[in-house]
């Protein structure tokens, strides 16, 4: 399975390539909605978030106050990296899972969705980059319309990144989003005939996984139940 690495900056408009991704019915793994659910009420981050944040980073609901910790985070890197230090081991931990199952399932490409793919270092675990571009100024336009934010809160959800300019060093494939929808539809098109074309003869041998994974989850029930017989055994005795 090809695992692609999809990122760019803060709009310059990743979940809009990869809903034309799965129009084609590649799986993409989006790490924005992991780390929501990763937050959910009850989760073990969402504890220690109000642990290092306090009780009013909640909702009345009990739900995190997400644009209250997003004005805190994106004003402060030490708080950043402290919130950063919580959530992205449980998104990273989440990712894997979700290659796993897509592996398993005998997907040919699987697309992860992370804005923070160079940030975090995820890059170095996917075959290839596949980087959003466009100009700085076009994605706090789009950044401002989208979330109708000013242009200080804009700016500084976009300082919270690596320059856009440094994260195209990364990458094998370029989406150059500065034109209109359709333009990069067309780019986007192209990237997925190049995917495809990247995933050479060894896809043809993946409906093997399948079976493959069930023997696995097979073997590990029969092997705990083992276990447990034994522990049972030494019990009686
Ligand atoms: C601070 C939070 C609560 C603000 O929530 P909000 O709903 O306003 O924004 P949302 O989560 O939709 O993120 C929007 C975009 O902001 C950027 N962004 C989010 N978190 C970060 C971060 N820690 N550093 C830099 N950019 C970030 C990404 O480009 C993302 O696509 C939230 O972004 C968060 O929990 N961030 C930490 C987790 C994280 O790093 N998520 C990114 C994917 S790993
Ligand atoms: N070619 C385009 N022309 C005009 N608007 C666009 C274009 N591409 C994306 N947009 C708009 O720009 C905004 C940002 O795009 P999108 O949400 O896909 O970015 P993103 O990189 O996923 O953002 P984030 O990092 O916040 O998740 C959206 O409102 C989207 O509709």
């Amino acid at each position: 399975m090809l695992v692609v690495g999809l990122t760019g900056g803060i709009a310059t408009g990743k979940s809009t390539v990869s809903q034309r991704l799965q129009s084609f019915g590649l799986p993409v793994v989006d790490a924005d909605v992991i780390a929501r659910e990763v937050v959910a009420p009850g989760t073990p981050a969402l504890a220690k978030i109000v642990r290092a944040f306090g009780e009013d980073i909640l909702l009345p609901d009990g739900a995190l106050d997400r644009p209250k910790l997003g004005a805190i985070v994106f004003n402060d890197e030490a708080q950043r990296k402290v919130l950063n230090g919580i959530v992205h081991p449980a998104v990273w931990r989440a990712i894997f899972w979700a290659v796993a199952t897509n592996w398993l399932a005998g997907k040919r490409i699987c697309v992860l969705d992370v804005p923070l793919l160079i940030e975090g270092g995820l890059y170095k675990w996917v075959a290839k980059v596949a980087v959003v571009y466009c100009s700085p100024e076009l994605q706090l336009q789009r950044l401002m319309k989208r979330d109708g934010s000013t242009v200080e809160a804009a700016i500084a959800r976009r300082n919270a990144q690596l320059p856009i300019s440094e994260k195209v060093a990364y990458a094998d494939y370029i989406v150059d989003n500065s034109g209109s929808h359709q333009d990069l539809e067309i780019q986007v098109d192209g990237l997925v005939r190049k995917l495809y074309a990247e995933t050479g003869w060894t896809w043809r041998l993946s409906w093997l996984m399948p079976p493959v994974g069930i023997m696995c989850a097979a073997w590990v029930l029969f092997w705990n139940s083992v276990k447990r017989a034994r522990r049972a055994a030494r019990k009686k005795r």
